[in-house]
């Protein structure tokens, strides 16, 4: 690894991703939502089975909004690339998440993805490094959603010159996901197994990364054995939300946004608290086997449920 004195913040900020396409078919779709959980409980569940199976006659299955984070998961291979950004990448971890959506996503499609860098923190421990991607329908040129990931680098902070620790944000209402919890009891609770293999299963929605297959990957992250992928949580999480609050219906779904709190190491049990704050869904996702939070967010909604 090359020495910590070639990190380069100027250099990171204003670093030019190329353009990107991302094509996906409705077995894409149908993958993913398997991969989040979707039907595990209940294989003839109604109010998911429209996401992996759709009966002849009918159009298409319906996608899930968290299918959105996907587009961007190519920049992994680029942030390696960003010249000056010098970091160890099985100490990665993804810290936050924030997607908007334009939108319904279509059951399939292909998009163009243009990402810039949107923040760079210094931490001491770690390096927090903020991408923001933009996906339009590449045909029509129409922008159905953006995306906006934080990744925590351990172990690659303390770049800062000066004795003020370096900090850019391009965009300053996003900096921090972390949010405060209600005390109040939540207005619904929503229980789901993850399996053994969640993380295998996930990983082919295109998310490779070997900490969360390979033993010897994730013992030198400092795991015990591979974990689960951030985003699956938040695809258990959000789907716990359609189906509490939404009463099924994804497409009532506007903005997600999570921090990841702790790791989940996959057949650990999620337990999903949510509290409805207007149009804003505050959430809580905790462990169940070791009582531990291991993501918070808010997601907002287009409206309530006539029968909420
Ligand atoms: C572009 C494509 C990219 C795709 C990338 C995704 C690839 C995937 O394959 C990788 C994954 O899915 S990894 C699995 C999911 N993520 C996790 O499990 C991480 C869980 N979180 C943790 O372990 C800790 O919160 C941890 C370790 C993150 C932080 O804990 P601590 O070190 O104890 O931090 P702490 O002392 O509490 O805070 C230090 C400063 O950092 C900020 N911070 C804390 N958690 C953060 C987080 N999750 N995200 C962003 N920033 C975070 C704190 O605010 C604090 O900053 P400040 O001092 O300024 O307040």
């Amino acid at each position: 690894m090359a020495a910590k004195s070639e990190f380069d913040p100027q250099l990171i900020i204003s670093h030019k991703f190329p353009e990107s396409t991302y094509s996906y078919t409705e077995r894409d779709a149908a993958l993913y939502a398997l991969g989040i959980g979707a039907c595990s409980k209940d294989a003839l569940d109604n109010k998911e089975l429209k996401y992996v199976y759709h009966p002849d006659g009918q159009q298409s299955v319906e996608v899930l909004p968290t299918f959105a984070a996907l587009f961007s998961m190519g920049l992994q291979s680029e942030i390696a690339k960003i010249p000056g950004l010098d970091f160890d990448p099985r100490l990665l971890l993804h810290g936050q998440q924030y997607i908007e959506m334009y939108k319904p996503l279509p059951s399939h499609g292909c998009l163009l993805n243009k990402a810039t860098v949107a923040g760079l923190h210094d931490k001491g421990k770690a390096a927090v490094l903020e991408i923001e991607i933009l996906s339009y329908e590449k045909e029509s040129g129409v922008l159905l959603c953006m995306n906006r990931m934080a990744v925590y680098l351990r172990g690659a902070g303390g770049f800062s010159k000066s004795s003020q620790p370096y900090s850019f944000t391009k965009y300053s209402s996003n900096q921090t996901l972390a949010y405060k919890i209600p005390r109040s009891q939540p207005f619904a609770v929503f229980e789901d197994c993850t399996q053994s293999s969640q993380a295998l299963l996930y990983r082919l929605s295109g998310d490779y990364n070997p900490l969360h297959s390979d033993p010897m990957v994730a013992e030198i992250a400092g795991f015990s054995r591979p974990i689960l992928h951030g985003l699956c949580t938040l695809g258990f999480a959000v789907r716990a939300i359609i189906k509490s609050i939404c009463r099924g219906e994804q497409k009532m779904i506007k903005n997600i946004s999570g921090r990841f709190l702790l790791h989940v190491y996959p057949g650990e049990t999620l337990i999903t608290e949510m509290w409805i704050e207007d149009l804003r869904v505050v959430y809580q996702v905790k462990v169940k086997e070791r009582n531990r939070a291991v993501l918070s967010g808010v997601v907002t909604l287009d409206r309530l449920s006539s029968s909420l």
